[in-house]
């Protein structure tokens, strides 16, 4: 799903009313009616009473076509006009009429008490808001928040407040249970600054022509079903494991071998015909039992240090059709050294995370040296420590953009909706995962699937699109079964075939 900037979804309604043809008045008509829908499909046929704040653009516009369409329906529903500027907008003033009970707000003292527990619509300002709300709007933004635990609110294309397209975590926005938007995510919903803020995201379809949505252009995207039954390559039937491919996982060290059995566990899970893992000798007995399918390389040191030194393995290293390393290795020194003579000996796409990052991140040359189209996976905390500190989470997401690009690296930051950026300009962000996931060793269990698709033969790109799906769709379906609280690592392992499953669907 393409996400569209304020001004793209402004062309998109322009386009809809032209080519459809339809009248603007019909289609903020659409938009209201879908709302109403969902409101009456989720609050029941005997809600709470609606409290409707309307605004003076086509926000307000919809909250107005909102309370009639519920009144008409037997709804107990109150609306106010919050005169926040001066003249209503041409579709906000024609639907006045159509719903005489209309009250008005001119100043914060004209807030009404709201005795009884409802569902608040929040249709002040949408993707039209273009700077802070200040004065009394502000004041009605807050008290509003202030009667948040007491009602439900719902808003109306965006939190008021919210900006679009910018960081508006300084300014005062409405804080939603519910945002219903149209047609597209916006770009200020998947990042975690306003996470608190829009709640649970609804995207309602409201008919925006399907030729403008085919042909705009965009570099942000929220992966979906669709793009992901494009990727998903279903096997030969005439295959054999080497078809797909030798894994590498170089992983663990001592203290830490559980990284290396869940990540090279999730690597056979994710596929891969054949995987070997790199780990320190102390941890051998471990791994040979808990990872039977697995080969073993093992090095005498209690850390990653002396792979590559011996010229026989230095030139085996090509021959692994994906390489993973990270997780638990440390970050001593040596390690460090031989993590550089790897990306040296290897000039394929592998996966990099967590203390491989953290090695990268100390000796910020080695970022230079990473193989072409490689994919690094880090969590908020190991992207500062990649590429520097930033000020919001748009300056972040820029900066993603732009160390993808330059470096011509795929990145994916971990988050609620892991944002992936590609050493073309896109971002994909990814929808499928949950809370419970923050949880020790899934990062891990991502490396290993990352590495496992790679090794299969999936482009990175394909790699990193349907690997972070996956992930996110077994920790969903383990969360199912087992509650977020009660998930750990090796359950996303476990559940990775039904995610699979659910994908070949
Ligand atoms: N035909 C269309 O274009 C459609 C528009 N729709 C609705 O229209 C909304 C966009 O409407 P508008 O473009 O009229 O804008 P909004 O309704 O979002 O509100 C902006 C209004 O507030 C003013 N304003 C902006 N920033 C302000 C601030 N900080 N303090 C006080 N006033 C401020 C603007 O001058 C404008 O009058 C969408 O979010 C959506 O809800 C939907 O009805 C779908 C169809
Ligand atoms: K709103």
């Amino acid at each position: 799903m393409k996400i569209l900037s304020a001004q793209q979804v402004r062309e998109a309604d322009a386009y809809t009313i032209q080519h459809e043809p339809v009248s603007s008045v019909l289609l903020m008509e659409r938009a209201a009616s879908e709302c109403a829908g969902w409101m009456v499909h989720t609050f029941g046929e005997t809600p709470p009473p609606y409290y409707i704040f309307c605004g003076m653009g086509n926000n307000g516009g919809d909250g107005l076509v909102i309370a009639r369409k519920l009144q008409e329906q037997g709804f107990a529903v109150q609306a106010w006009l919050v005169h926040t500027s001066g003249n209503a907008s041409a579709d906000n003033a024609a639907n006045q009429p159509y719903y005489p009970e209309l009250r008005h707000i001119h100043e914060l003292a004209e807030f009404p008490e709201m005795e009884e527990p409802g569902i608040i619509v929040d249709a002040l300002f949408g993707t039209g808001l273009n700077r802070p709300v200040e004065g009394w709007a502000a004041g009605v933004i807050h008290k509003i928040n202030d009667q948040r635990h007491k009602h439900t609110v719902v808003s109306v294309d965006m939190p008021s407040g919210m900006m679009a397209d910018s960081s508006s975590v300084q300014f005062p926005c409405v804080h939603a249970r519910y945002t219903l938007t149209f047609e597209f995510y916006k770009l200020a919903f998947l990042l975690p600054e306003n996470g608190e803020r829009t709640g649970q995201v609804e995207v309602l379809k409201i008919g925006i022509h399907p030729a403008f949505t085919a042909q705009v252009q965009t570099e942000y995207h929220l992966t979906d079903p669709a793009v992901i039954h494009t990727i998903y390559r279903p096997r030969n039937a005439f295959s054999h494991k080497g078809t797909y491919g030798h894994a590498l996982m170089i992983a663990g060290s001592y203290g830490k071998m559980g990284a290396a059995l869940l990540a090279t566990r999730a690597c056979l899970k994710a596929g891969a015909g054949l995987v070997t893992a790199h780990i320190p000798r102390c941890g051998y007995e471990i791994l040979q039992t808990a990872v039977p399918e697995a080969m073993c390389n093992t090095e005498e040191s209690a850390h990653y240090s002396s792979h590559f030194d011996e010229p026989f393995r230095l030139h085996q290293a090509p021959d692994y059709a994906a390489i993973g390393i990270g997780p638990g290795i440390g970050t001593e020194n040596a390690t460090a050294k031989a993590l550089e003579r790897l990306l040296l000996a290897y000039r394929k796409p592998m996966v990099l995370d967590a203390d491989a990052l953290n090695i990268v991140g100390k000796y910020p040359a080695l970022l230079a040296e990473i193989p072409e189209d490689s994919i690094l996976t880090p969590h908020p905390k190991e992207f500062e420590r990649l590429f520097g500190a930033t000020g919001d989470h748009f300056e972040r997401l820029e900066l993603l953009t732009r160390k993808a690009r330059e470096l011509k690296l795929y990145v994916l930051l971990k988050g609620k909706y892991s944002a992936m950026a590609c050493p073309d300009g896109a971002v994909y962000f990814n929808p499928t995962g949950n809370p419970g996931m923050a949880t020790a060793g899934a990062g891990d269990v991502l490396t290993g699937i990352l590495t496992g698709l790679l090794s299969q033969g999936y482009t990175p790109k394909a790699a990193l699109l349907l690997g972070a799906w996956l992930h996110g769709l077994a920790g969903d379906l383990a969360a199912d079964d087992l509650s977020e609280e009660a998930l750990t690592a090796e359950d996303i392992v476990h559940y990775l075939g039904q995610a699979y499953l659910r994908t070949r669907q």
